[in-house]
């Protein structure tokens, strides 16, 4: 049997269009549901393993993108958001009524990533933006019930349908907080 990731790439990764203008992210709620609008395409997009990041009912992993903060407008239903944790560094602003992560922001102005927020793209409302990257956090899984003789079957489908994994982040994102540590410490 197949190993479950995630719906949106249980069938291979489907690739964005590369002009993706943006678009609405809607909550899983029958009515009165929370729509975020993005402007632009999202950047650094992947499958997550950690147990913070929302995923979907039966996933393993979620799939999560970033945005500048900027390009993140809430338009309807604002008022049914909670932060999950607010002592988090991602504060997940969540739909109270079916759970759904909107998005999360990062507030320390320190941090290597603040001014991104960070998206699930499978609720865009409209199809073509960026596809996963990579994934991350694999291990991780672990913690949320994966049993670790699953680990290796999971690494290798993940890598069947092209998505290397990493244990922490990828590469390119780790030298990017790295260099932001090393320029914090040298001022
Ligand atoms: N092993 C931990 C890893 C959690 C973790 O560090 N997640 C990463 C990727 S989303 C992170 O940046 N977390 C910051 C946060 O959740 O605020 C878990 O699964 O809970
Ligand atoms: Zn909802
Ligand atoms: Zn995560």
């Amino acid at each position: 049997m197949t190993v479950a990731l995630h719906p949106s790439i249980d069938n291979g990764l489907k690739q964005g269009t590369g002009h993706f203008a943006g678009g609405t992210l809607a909550c899983k709620c029958k009515d009165h549901q929370v729509k975020v609008g993005i402007k632009g395409d999202v950047a650094h997009n992947h499958a997550c393993g950690c147990t913070k990041c929302w995923k979907p009912q039966g996933a393993t992993f979620s799939v999560v993108a970033v945005v500048p903060r900027q390009n993140l407008t809430v338009l309807e239903n604002g008022d049914k958001l909670q932060i999950v944790d607010a002592s988090a560094v991602i504060q997940r602003h969540a739909c109270k009524a079916c759970g759904t992560h909107m998005f999360g922001r990062i507030e320390n102005k320190n941090h290597p990533f603040y001014g991104l927020d960070f998206i699930h793209p499978e609720l865009f409302q409209e199809q073509g933006s960026q596809a996963p990257q990579f994934a991350a956090f694999v291990s991780s899984v672990i913690e949320s019930g994966v049993k670790p003789e699953q680990m290796a079957g999971i690494r290798s489908r993940l890598k069947e349908i092209g998505l290397e994994p990493y244990d922490c982040l990828s590469p390119a994102l780790m030298d990017a907080i790295a260099t932001h540590v090393a320029k914090a410490k040298a001022a």
